[in-house]
């Protein structure tokens, strides 16, 4: 047990999942050839607990024992999302917009620089050099028609600049290569992409890099959220927490990873070296068979970890799996900042898990809106240019304009002001010359460029919404009937047979 509460270690964090009933120990013999993905995949696709792998099968060494759904969502009313609560310390009740608020509260902080400690649970054991041979570690199958064995889907990249002013931490799928080298996906406008080509422009052969998994919880959240560029998780992180995040240096280069990491691969990345990679089970819910693109390459020097060390898994595709509650709900968290300090008037924005982050819905304070004296066309168009063309927005693919009386956490409440305040086309500002995500099907596999365009901003507030405000009553129990009424009717509810009504 570490002495660190769960949002700063990983086995503390697995510890309060066991404590939330959220932890199923699973200690039957489990392939980690498809079996532990599968397992982890039905867990997303049911609500349920988090599956803890104690006995992987090839497992030696201490390497390894698997977590799947690190950031799943739960079924059990009121915690959905005590999952994602108990990486950033908030209570297992936290709601979405908290974890969301909590998430970009150190945006105007000053960084809490990390400190340096001499050695850490990351350190217990280590392969070095020509014994390092990651074919004969229990290497994850995540989905049957991937190109290859994904060990990373839940590791953090860490990079620096070329001066070192900057430290970037990103979750980034990479599959192995070779007995000693991975090949990962970094596009552009990733900051892994970004920092590469800076160091390439210099004329630089590789770049010192670190793939630690198993790190704080709050670092996983952060590496999955699109910071603005120049940022240093580590920093953004301590500001967030309070204090200083704890790293030790890598024994073969000067990268800082968390001290008490359960697993750190050390090493470089290289500048020219490439090679196929994929294809691989997309957020979006798809594999393309055979399918490959060109991907970067990782050389692994050294790899530390603890004793029995725990590989954190993302067995991602179709809803509910890291890929939409952190990597969705984190970037749509920071389009909110940015539109913020842009002086836009948005006050919520959530990343409905059906649009397996393809959409951002933002919820508009009205009665600023009606102060500007704008038109729908005019605001979307303006909200547009804003989003579409900063890091945060890139792989969303449609913003959803609504009034406050929307709760945009709720399908039903979405979907509806959407497919009622939205006339198709005449309320809808379309953009054809912005970035668009190549990996979202409609794009990468569709009938138009696979990397621009195709996005739009979809106006759901009707006009009355930009003048005078709210002139409807809504046909609902709630608002459709006097509270005299409705009083008498939650009164007698059960007593005429009917069900116990959820709160
Ligand atoms: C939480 C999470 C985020 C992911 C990913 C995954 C998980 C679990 C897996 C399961 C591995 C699947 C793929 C999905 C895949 C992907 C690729 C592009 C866009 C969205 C997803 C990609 C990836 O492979 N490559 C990439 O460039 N960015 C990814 N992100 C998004 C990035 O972590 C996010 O964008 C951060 O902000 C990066 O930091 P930065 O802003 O550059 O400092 N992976
Ligand atoms: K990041």
């Amino acid at each position: 047990n570490d002495p660190e509460p769960a949002h700063l270690s990983f086995r503390s964090f697995i510890n309060a999942l066991r404590e939330d009933g959220d932890l199923a120990d699973i200690e039957a013999p489990i392939d980690p050839n498809l079996q532990a993905a599968a397992i982890t995949r039905l867990v997303y696709e049911t609500d349920d607990k988090a599956p803890f792998f104690h006995n992987i099968i090839g497992a030696k060494d201490g390497l390894w024992r698997i977590l799947g759904a690190p950031g799943g969502v739960r079924k059990t009313p009121g915690h959905q999302y005590s999952r994602l609560a108990r990486h950033v310390a908030l209570p297992p009740t936290a709601s979405l917009h908290e974890i969301q608020d909590k998430m970009l509260s150190a945006t105007h902080l000053p960084p809490i620089e990390p400190e340096i400690v001499a050695t850490g649970p990351c350190k217990e054991n280590s392969i070095e050099g020509d014994d390092i041979d990651l074919w004969s570690l229990p290497l994850p199958q995540i989905h049957q028609s991937d190109g290859g064995k994904y060990v990373q889907t839940f590791g953090v990249h860490i990079l620096q600049n070329l001066d070192g002013s900057w430290t970037n931490w990103s979750i980034s799928r990479a599959m192995v290569h070779d007995k000693n080298k991975l090949v990962s996906l970094a596009a552009n406008p990733q900051h892994i992409r970004l920092i590469h080509d800076q160091w390439a422009k210099e004329g630089k052969k590789e770049i010192p890099w670190a793939l630690a998994f198993g790190v704080p919880p709050t670092a996983a959240m952060a590496a999955s959220m699109p910071l603005p560029e120049g940022v240093s998780d580590p920093g953004y992180v301590g500001a967030m927490c309070g204090e200083a995040m704890k790293m030790v240096k890598c024994d073969t280069n000067d990268i800082l990873v968390p001290a008490n990491s359960e697993i750190v691969f050390e090493g470089t990345l290289s500048i020219e070296e490439t090679a196929k990679e994929g294809p691989f089970g997309e957020m979006h819910g798809y594999t393309f068979p055979g399918k490959s693109i060109i991907g970067n390459v990782h050389k692994i020097t050294k790899i530390t970890y603890r004793n029995n060390a725990i590989l954190p898994i993302s067995s991602c595709g179709r809803a509910t799996d890291e890929t939409h509650t952190m990597l969705g709900l984190l970037a749509a968290a920071r389009i909110r900042q940015v539109c913020q300090d842009a002086g836009l008037p948005i006050i919520q924005t959530s990343c409905p898990w059906f649009a397996h982050a393809t959409w951002t819905v933002l919820k508009v304070d009205t009665t600023k809106l009606r102060a500007l004296k704008t038109t729908g066309k005019e605001f979307a168009k303006k909200v547009g240019d804003l989003v579409f063309n900063v890091k945060a927005g890139f792989a969303m693919h449609r913003l959803i304009l609504v009034g406050e009386d929307i709760d945009i956490y709720n399908d039903k409440d979405v979907l509806w002001a959407f497919t009622t305040r939205c006339r198709p086309n005449l309320d809808e500002v379309f953009f054809e010359e912005v970035l668009g995500f190549r990996l979202i099907p409609f794009m990468g596999y569709g009938n138009g460029d696979p990397v621009k365009g195709g996005k739009v901003v979809s106006d759901a507030l009707l006009p009355v919404e930009f003048t005078t405000g709210q002139n409807w009553e809504t046909c609902n129990f709630k608002n459709a009937y006097p509270q005299s009424v409705q009083d008498q009717v939650l009164k007698d509810w059960e007593s005429f047979g009917f069900a116990k009504l959820q709160e």
